[in-house]
């Protein structure tokens, strides 16, 4: 081969060595075309790149040796044969004849013994990452073709370096993704649950037992008893918590809206329906949907839906094709479903496909014993929340006690917010709660029930149950705790009681 032609060749080969650079993320394969392409257009017989791995050795990453497979354990230490040596010494190595070569092992069988041999370290910055070997023909060009190689490892370092970025990104957004689940696991985790009361250990229990499998769940209760919480803390809790858990409020969305949400629809299904759409079943594919409010729907969209419990098949709207999905269901709601059954208003079917294990919150009231342990939990959820140090005195939390909660754990947790907002200091006690207007909810006849003698009031907490029981009247108040109209004015004054007139 003239020179010229080499040249030719030469530029042919790069321009495609290029090409296959670019075209796979993967760089075991990037490597083997890279490879195939010396051979095909740049006269290499046999070649080889290996890149130095986490332990400094250099492992085999391509080997391009005509029709046979490659072997590929073999490892070289820095410094061991001949690729070793050009990695230790981050120089080429140019032999004409690589028979007459004593440090070339021959472990791979690869070369052949009366062909020259070029081997190019792959340098990124100043450091040899790797080495690339090939054998050109014999046609005394060797210098040209050193030249050309060069050229190569430069661009395989560049690929190297992209491809260690990207698998940097990727191991970063695992990190992150895996992070993210353990947070998740966290806030759902049993630890968040609070209630010892009986009827709440039996919640426990259940959602601890069906979490494991993937039975069909329908949790009941009162608004606020925290059904939410428990979807959550089933499907974190299950053999699916590492895929999707989506949330679909049923009541919120109307009719039209609330299939293509869940089935998703094709595009130009509907006026507005620009694009095509996946819907919230195939979006929880192999994860967890949960379907809040579910005694809202509309009977039209309940035949729908028992379709894809039957079968775990539907349709976008919209498309003709048939989607099959595998998919977790839990609902909840607050309705009186066996009621609406009667009604007709509720598919029989659907509610036993619905039904298969009831879970049921009891209201707040029915466990009062829970709310000290609640307030304190919510308080330094709160706090936690407005990053800030609060807490809760039992003389509050007493008070929260006799009030019967209708909103259930979500009115606690909005008075204690409203009660924290309202709190300039660190403590939240009885006079703060009183300022969210939550004493004028409870009943008089239990709002008397207060012991002012109680060991557990601090004197500002005392005068201000004194005075309420008294509606304010001073003299009553002073009465009630065997104290003169002056001593009690003077407490008022010392302890910055702010009078309230009724
Ligand atoms: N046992 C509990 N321990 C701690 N926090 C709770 C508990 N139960 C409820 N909560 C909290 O109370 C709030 C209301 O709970 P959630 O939204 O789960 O109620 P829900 O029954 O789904 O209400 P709705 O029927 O109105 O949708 C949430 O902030 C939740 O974290």
């Amino acid at each position: 081969m003239t020179r010229a032609a080499l040249i030719e060749a030469e530029l042919e080969a790069l321009f495609r060595v290029g090409q296959v650079l670019s075209r796979s993320l993967k760089l075991q394969d990037t490597l083997q075309s890279l490879l195939q392409v010396l051979h095909d257009y740049a006269g290499m017989q046999h070649g080889m790149v290996t890149l130095r791995d986490h332990k400094g050795e250099l492992s085999i990453s391509a080997v391009y040796r005509g029709d046979r497979q490659a072997p590929s354990k073999v490892r070289y230490r820095p410094g061991e044969g001949i690729v070793g040596t050009i990695l230790q010494t981050g120089q080429p190595l140019i032999i004409e004849r690589i028979a007459d070569e004593p440090r070339f092992l021959d472990r791979l069988s690869l070369y052949d013994p009366k062909l020259p041999f070029i081997g190019i370290p792959i340098h990124l910055a100043d450091t040899a990452i790797g080495v690339l070997t090939a054998q050109p023909n014999n046609d005394g060009l060797l210098k040209d073709r050193t030249r050309f190689m060069e050229m190569v490892a430069q661009l395989v370092a560049q690929t190297v370096r992209l491809a260690n970025e990207i698998e940097e990104q990727r191991r970063d957004l695992t990190d992150e993704r895996d992070r993210l689940r353990r947070a998740m696991r966290g806030n759902y985790g049993f630890n968040n649950f609070i209630g010892h009361a009986p009827p709440m250990i039996r919640v426990f229990e259940l959602v601890r037992q069906v979490a494991k499998w993937n039975t069909t769940v329908l949790i009941r209760g009162e608004s606020g008893t925290g059904k939410e919480l428990i979807a959550n803390a089933i499907h974190y809790n299950s053999p699916r918590n590492s895929n999707e858990f989506i949330k679909v409020n049923c009541a919120a969305l109307p009719e039209n809206l609330l299939e293509s949400e869940l089935f998703g629809h094709e595009k130009g299904a509907f006026s507005g329906a620009i694009s095509q759409h996946k819907g919230r079943f195939e979006r929880a594919h192999e994860g967890t949907l949960f379907l809040d409010e579910i005694g809202d729907i509309p009977p039209a969209f309940q035949a729908k839906l028992l379709r894809v419990l039957q079968e775990g098949e539907f349709e976008r709207v919209g498309g003709r094709r048939t989607l099959k999905v595998d998919v977790r269901i839990i609902t909840a709601t607050n309705v009186d479903l066996e009621t609406q059954v009667e009604k007709n208003k509720f598919r029989e079917d659907l509610y036993y496909r619905l039904n298969v294990m009831p879970i049921t919150l009891p209201p707040l009231r029915e466990r009062t014993e829970d709310i000290p342990e609640l307030a304190q939990f919510l308080v330094h959820k709160l706090a936690k929340k407005q990053n800030r140090k609060l807490q809760i005195k039992d003389s509050a939390i007493r008070l929260l006690m006799r009030y019967n909660w209708p909103g259930n754990v979500r009115e606690l947790e909005n008075c204690l917010e409203r009660a924290a907002i309202l709190c300039e200091g660190e403590v939240i006690d009885r006079s703060i709660i009183c300022l969210t207007g939550l004493e004028e909810k409870i009943p008089q006849a239990s709002a008397q029930k207060i012991d002012l003698n109680d060991p557990n009031l601090d004197e500002r907490e005392r005068v201000i149950a004194a005075l309420e029981q008294a509606a304010w009247v001073q003299a009553k108040a002073a009465r009630l705790l065997n104290m003169t109209p002056r001593q009690i004015a003077y407490r008022i004054q010392r302890l910055k009681i702010e009078l309230q007139h009724i």
